[in-house]
């Protein structure tokens, strides 16, 4: 079987400042670092099959939509390296929509970057309209669309241009419930042609429906990594458990894990 993503050592760095002199003062000093090191991510590797459903689950902050937009090519890794075999498409709310152009010239836009002819993007156009259930609102600015609205529209392009890769970020947990079960059956009908998709959500219902693998994340690092009934039933005993938590050792837990995610480094000096 042919591998459709590979991640290999994929670890996400970002910058934390307490204030704004210490974000300068990390740009205009180069032999000192300044700030607090955050990763995301800590070498997290796998590998999917092409023809594969893959959810990504772990608690909030623990890297999904990071690894999602890092697997789509939307923000770089820090280190490590993601291979594709064939072009990506990531859905989620707001992502590659312009919110001062309306929905019509959106879709236009997006088309042209691809490469479709005018010609083919005039008949792909009331398609993509159709689907998304946008109606009178297609020539309104998208930044006055609902963010059920947006995910709609996003959606509903990237799935008819047909991409080889598909990233689901909560995309459908925003619309409603009969928007969402039509993407799901679009969805279905993407695995049924052998696509490989990535699903981040947080319904456990959703995921058991339709993934194969389950990429358990746990404040940036791999938790475990398997088919999907073995790794849910692992995730909801430790959801319970988690849940079960008082609200002080719900936040000793989180702050654990924040400290293994993070390197201090030295205090600005004063100016
Ligand atoms: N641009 C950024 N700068 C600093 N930290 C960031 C940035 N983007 C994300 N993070 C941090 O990285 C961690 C992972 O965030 P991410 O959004 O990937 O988590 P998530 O699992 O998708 O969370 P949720 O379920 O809440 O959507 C979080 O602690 C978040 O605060």
């Amino acid at each position: 079987m042919i591998n459709s993503v590979e991640v290999k050592n994929v670890s996400k760095r970002y910058k934390l400042y307490k204030k704004q002199s210490e974000r300068i003062l990390d740009l205009l000093v180069p032999y000192k670092d300044y700030g607090e090191d955050f990763f995301a991510l800590q070498n997290v590797s796998f590998e999917v099959e092409q023809g594969s459903i893959v959810g990504l689950v772990g608690i909030n902050g623990s890297g999904k939509s990071t690894l999602a937009n890092i697997i789509a090519g939307v923000i770089p890794t820090t280190n490590g390296q993601v291979t594709s075999n064939g072009n990506v498409a990531l859905i989620a709310v707001n992502a590659g929509l312009d919110g001062k152009l309306s929905g019509r010239e959106n879709i236009e836009l997006k088309l042209l970057m691809l490469g479709f002819s005018q010609k083919e993007i005039t008949a792909m156009e009331n398609e993509i309209i159709e689907f998304a259930e946008l109606e009178k609102f297609i020539d309104q600015p998208v930044k006055t669309y609902s963010s059920g609205m947006k995910s709609r529209l996003g959606f509903s392009i990237s799935v008819r241009v047909n991409p080889d890769i598909l990233i689901v970020d909560e995309a459908l947990s925003v619309g409603d419930k009969a928007f969402s079960e039509k993407s799901l059956d679009k969805m279905m009908e993407f695995k049924e042609k052998g696509k490989t998709m990535f699903f981040v959500s947080h319904s456990i219902s959703q995921m058991r429906r339709f993934c194969d693998q389950i990429l358990w994340l746990e404040f940036g690092v791999v938790k475990e990594y398997g088919a999907t009934k073995e790794v849910l039933s692992k995730y909801e005993s430790f959801l319970e458990e988690y849940k079960a938590l008082s609200k002080t050792d719900k936040k000793k837990y989180r702050t654990r894990a924040l400290n293994r995610q993070s390197k201090k480094n030295e205090e600005p000096a004063v100016l």
